[in-house]
């Protein structure tokens, strides 16, 4: 089995820019050593960069246009995450939603990039469709349990094991993962007991005092 993946995703929170961010790549760099899962980080675009440069740990565009160079303004270019460093990308994240057609179109960019492709679904359906793209993960995150404190694993584990079901039937080397409201290390456990490899998470360690304290709990059943 593949090492348990935790994705941090650092949204536009202020807690998560700047020295906040080099702060929450230090304890994920720690406890990712401490504990073999690994633990990535989906910073805004600016902190790419010098995140990637200076923390040996994945990181994560938040959002890829489905573009290639050349006369696009106010977009983000999958070959510009590239070089900053970026190792994968989230795409179609419930609070960047795409159609299907630019789902596809960014999971095809990454790949031809060497980007992992995370494409984020609201449900069971919805992953399937997303799973029918060849991603390398889905990531199921129902968006009332978003930033809510309640846990997906918790409030609504049925989400994850038909997901996980409904992935398994499409395309059996998809790999998904699950989040909302991902806070405890009995969170990951069910996650990962219900099938998924890993899970996607924001406030819980982003806005935490002691965002280490919080991945070494979240870490600490596996
Ligand atoms: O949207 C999420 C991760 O991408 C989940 O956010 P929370 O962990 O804050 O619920």
């Amino acid at each position: 089995m593949d090492s348990p993946f935790i994705l941090v995703n650092l949204k536009t929170y202020q807690e998560g820019m700047g020295h906040n961010a080099r702060r929450i790549a230090v304890a994920a760099e720690t406890v990712s050593r401490e504990s073999g899962a690994v633990i990535g980080i989906a910073p805004i675009f600016t902190e790419i960069r010098p995140l990637s440069q200076h923390h040996a740990i994945p990181v994560y565009a938040q959002h890829i246009d489905a573009i290639t160079p050349g006369a696009h303004t106010g977009h983000i270019l999958p070959e510009a995450v590239r070089s900053a460093g970026a190792s994968g990308t989230l795409i179609n994240h419930s609070e960047r939603r795409l159609t299907l057609a630019d789902i596809d179109a960014c999971i095809q960019a990454a790949r031809r990039l060497n980007l992992e492709s995370v494409v984020c679904t609201n449900n069971d359906a919805t992953s399937a469709a997303a799973a029918a793209l060849k991603p390398d993960y889905v990531a199921v995150e129902p968006p009332e349990l978003i930033g809510s404190g309640v846990s997906v694993s918790k409030a609504d584990p049925g989400v994850i094991e038909r997901s996980v079901n409904a992935v398994r039937a499409v395309n059996p080397d998809v790999k998904v993962l699950t989040g909302a409201g991902i806070q405890s290390g009995e969170c990951v456990k069910i996650a990962i007991d219900l099938g998924t490899c890993g899970v996607l998470l924001a406030s819980s360690v982003v806005k935490a005092e002691d965002p280490e304290a919080v991945l070494r709990d979240l870490v600490s059943l596996l």
